[in-house]
């Protein structure tokens, strides 16, 4: 194991040039898990605390991604490369894919003809064999989760190749696939070929599900910049939050557990009403009760459910089992309306079936605003000022759940002045 002092040399070597005058971090032993990171002096809402470079970095090549981007620039559109090692590249990037190349052919894919997500996905992981010592160190002294899933990508990833060298090798590629399972980043996660990233700085900060900084990806070069989301104390632990922070509890429980192996025990986490934002919250079926049920407060994936005003228990299982009915055929509605009768969707009958603070009709709001961001058409005046009011109405439920100066609301905030322009 790793010492802390040792860790913490590593991740300064491995940040090179982008290593601060006046480190504003440190690791240290963290109460919420593990290691974590940690403030050495006071920081203000809006400060940089670091700027790291990706340790590793490719195309995460996810089931629902699309598979047409180079392998080397991930923006122009490839093709599979003719020499036959699997992978998709562009005429531009053929010389500085020659490396890599050769070291798939060497380990003889299968069908290399046919572009294969799984070979394309590891990739990521492949490109740690060309790390120097210190960086392989620092990437070992990073948590390496293995589930059912994580066993699943690596054989998957082993049946693309008919030769995978020693056992060395694949004891270190079966190393790194973990370490990245449990630590990498989506970057460009809205772009046609998001990409799976390491850094070995940004993958010791902790989850908290309000979190007390926020980061980003640099365009040019993938660097993730991590800022003070609220003023942070000295000595306080740096955290961030690995879901979306409009998620509900229970939802972002679920995805933790099944993703991250840990069950969340943050202030947030702990209450039911989210400070009043009740997320959660569905109609109570008492009679002549106008009251809302929510999940009771625990850290249990199948928590019993309470009406806030006549306190009916309901059990979890028909409570869920509402809430996936509900989410299915909110989705099939909406992702198959123009804008115009998705919003009158959500404004007009959404509430009639679910609470307008329930998290469906939230990301619903947040998707449309998104959707008119992204549109390429004009948007009528009308459909603007719904959006405007959407985005008050998410920015306030921030401010419910106490979510500093996060990206969201800096979206939230762009997209509201936009309109109004
Ligand atoms: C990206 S790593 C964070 C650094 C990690 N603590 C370490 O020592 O390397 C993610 C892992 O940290 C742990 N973790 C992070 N946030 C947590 C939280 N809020 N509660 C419990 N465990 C957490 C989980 O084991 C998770 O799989």
């Amino acid at each position: 194991m790793t010492s802390i002092e040792r860790l913490e040399e590593l991740i300064i070597l491995n940040l090179g040039d982008l290593k601060q005058g006046e480190q504003l971090w440190k690791i240290g032993i963290s109460d919420i898990s593990g290691r974590g990171v940690f403030a050495t002096r006071n920081i203000k809402c809006g400060e940089v605390i670091f700027e790291e470079a990706p340790l590793l970095i490719g195309p995460a090549s996810r089931n629902e991604d699309t598979l047409s981007n180079c392998c080397i620039c991930y923006s122009s559109v490839a093709v599979l490369c003719d020499d036959g090692c699997g992978l998709p590249v562009c005429g531009l990037c053929s010389d500085r894919h020659k490396s890599e190349c050769v070291l798939f052919k060497s380990w003889e894919p299968t069908e290399p003809q046919t572009l294969n997500k799984c070979r394309l996905r590891f990739l990521t992981a492949a490109r740690s064999i060309t790390l120097s010592s210190n960086q392989k160190e620092v990437l070992y002294a990073m948590q390496a989760n293995v589930d059912k899933p994580f066993q699943k990508e690596f054989e998957n990833a082993m049946a693309c190749f008919r030769k995978l060298l020693d056992k060395n090798n694949i004891d270190h590629l079966y190393r790194t696939m973990a370490v990245l399972n449990t630590n990498s980043f989506v970057v460009n996660s809205e772009s046609p070929c998001p990409l799976r990233a390491l850094y070995p700085l940004g993958g010791m900060v902790n989850n908290e599900c309000v979190p007390n900084s926020t980061y980003t990806f640099e365009k040019k070069n993938y660097n993730m910049i991590l800022k003070a989301a609220k003023d942070i104390i000295k000595g306080e632990e740096i955290t961030n939050s690995y879901t979306k922070l409009l998620w509900s509890n229970l939802m972002r429980r679920l995805y933790l557990k099944i993703t991250k192996h840990f069950i969340c025990k943050c202030k947030r986490c702990l209450d039911s009403t989210e400070g009043g934002s009740l997320l959660s919250a569905l109609y109570c079926k008492a009679d002549d009760c106008s009251g809302l049920v929510v999940p009771e407060a625990s850290t249990s994936l199948h928590p019993d459910w309470k009406c806030l005003k006549c306190e009916t228990n309901y059990p979890h299982v028909a409570m869920s089992k509402k809430l996936n009915i509900l989410l299915k055929s909110m989705d099939s509605k909406l992702n198959t309306s123009s804008l115009a009768e998705a919003i009158d969707f959500i404004v007009d009958k959404c509430p009639l079936l679910v609470p307008e603070s329930n998290q469906i009709i939230v990301e619903a709001k947040y998707n449309i605003v998104s959707r008119i961001n992204s549109s390429d058409e004009g948007i009528h005046l009308e459909i603007l000022d719904v959006s405007r009011r959407f985005c008050e109405e998410l920015l306030t439920i921030l401010d419910k759940l106490g979510v500093g100066a996060s990206e969201i609301r800096t979206y939230l905030e762009n997209q509201k002045k936009r309109e109004r322009q």
